[in-house]
């Protein structure tokens, strides 16, 4: 009972006051603050953007806004279980780490601290192609499962090679990013003609062309990212290609970036072993659904034939919540992962990870679970299931 024995003093040592970065964060939200605060303009700007007029990256947050909770109650919540799997490997709670490019653009240590603090908090991290650490040196940062999101590149050896080392490196499963042909327009890249600082590289790609992103056509008027993806990513790429990707290494295919039931069901014709709902956190078509939206449509699809995950907005352990009662086996946070690594790298990550684990086992005490198939499609409702009565 710290808080009793030290009523004060202890909470102010702990506080950190940088300038205009506010006190300790207690929520994510205030994470975010904290990054705005301290990060180059340039880097915030291309981790916190999407797409055009930004209106789906505020829809991911405002659908779970408008979703209530339909607690139960009297169910002694005293022991509380949060475990789950994710393609059979276990985690300690069905909250994951989503491929975010260029961690080191955030904390020096980059995509190393974030392993680091997946390890230490049981969950899973997926690795991005687009990493400034590469595969191998964050497999070997923490005995931990771990994913690799593939970018297919035109260069379709260059793209087998990397698949291969992921698998060789000891990583579980690809997550094959197919919302991506071409890069969504992130205004604030174009006006900070946004590029990979000169310290970084792409380091998946070293000595092989493509670790640099600032390869602009248009004498540097654009964002150097979408210059970079236009002269490397593979825009020809389809379904028939989920055969060749399962021809260039054993490992589960995750389709990222699945919007639609319709696509969900070519998927499962295509024999992929899970299917992930993204939006690419509202970075690439704008108007798009929000996740949270698009999710019941989907898992009605799959109709349990595999696992369905989801990312886009999940901010507070009763988001999480919210999706697990929708179906969702897991969701996967990216932002939030970023302002953790720019408020205090490994640490910072790991305190993130903390606080949506803590809020989630509120979130099921308060609504009576104490394991996750406890969770229920009735616990949650839409808002206007109420209006519609008064
Ligand atoms: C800065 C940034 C970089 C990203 N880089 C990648 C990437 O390299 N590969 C990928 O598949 N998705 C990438 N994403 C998308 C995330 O994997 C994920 O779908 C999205 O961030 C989830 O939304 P959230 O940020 O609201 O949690 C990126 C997202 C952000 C914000
Ligand atoms: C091909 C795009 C790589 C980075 C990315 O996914 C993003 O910025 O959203």
């Amino acid at each position: 009972m710290d808080f009793v024995n030290h009523p004060m003093g202890a909470a102010e040592e702990t506080v950190r006051t940088p300038t205009g970065a506010g006190p300790e964060p207690v929520n994510i939200r205030e994470f975010e603050a904290y990054a705005k605060a301290t990060l180059p303009k340039n880097a915030f700007d291309y981790y916190a953007s999407g797409a055009n007029d930004m209106i789906t990256l505020r829809e991911n947050r405002a659908a779970f806004e408008r979703l209530r909770m339909r607690p139960r109650i009297l169910r002694d919540v005293s022991h509380v279980d949060t475990r789950t799997t994710v393609l059979g490997d276990p985690v300690a709670f069905p909250i994951c780490v989503a491929p975010t490019a260029m961690q080191r653009m955030a904390s020096p240590e980059g995509e190393l601290a974030t392993a680091r603090a997946c390890a230490r908090q049981q969950t899973l991290m997926t690795l991005s192609s687009w990493s400034t650490t590469s595969v191998e040196d964050v497999a070997a940062a923490a005995p931990i499962p771990k994913w690799f999101q593939l970018y297919v590149y035109k260069d379709r050896e260059l793209t087998a090679e990397l698949a291969r080392r992921a698998e060789r490196a000891g990583y579980k499963a690809l997550a094959i990013t197919v919302d991506t042909p071409v890069l969504g327009r992130r205004e604030a890249d174009v006006r900070n003609r946004f590029k990979l600082p000169a310290h970084l590289t792409m380091a998946n790609f070293a000595g092989a062309g493509g670790s640099h992103a600032e390869g602009t056509k248009d004498g540097g008027k654009d964002s150097g990212l979408a210059a970079y993806v236009a002269s490397l990513i593979d825009r020809t790429l389809q379904w028939k290609d989920v055969q060749w990707l399962r021809s260039i290494c054993n490992l589960p295919i995750v389709v990222k970036g699945v919007m639609t039931p319709e696509d969900a069901l070519v998927a499962m014709q295509c024999g992929v072993d899970a299917i992930w709902v993204s939006n690419h956190g509202a970075r690439q078509l704008d108007t798009v659904a929000s996740t949270i939206e698009l999710l019941p449509d989907i898992v009605k699809a799959v109709n349990g034939r595999c696992e369905v995950y989801l990312d886009g907005g999940v901010c507070r352990g009763t988001d999480a919540f919210k999706a697990l009662a929708l179906g969702a086996r897991a969701v996967f946070i990216g932002r939030p992962v970023l302002w953790g690594l720019a408020h205090s790298g490994e640490d910072g990550v790991y305190q993130v990870l903390e606080l949506l684990k803590k809020e989630f086992e509120m979130a099921m005490q308060l609504t009576g679970c104490t394991k996750l198939s406890d969770i229920q499609r009735s616990m949650v409702t839409h808002v206007v299931s109420y209006q519609s009565k008064i």
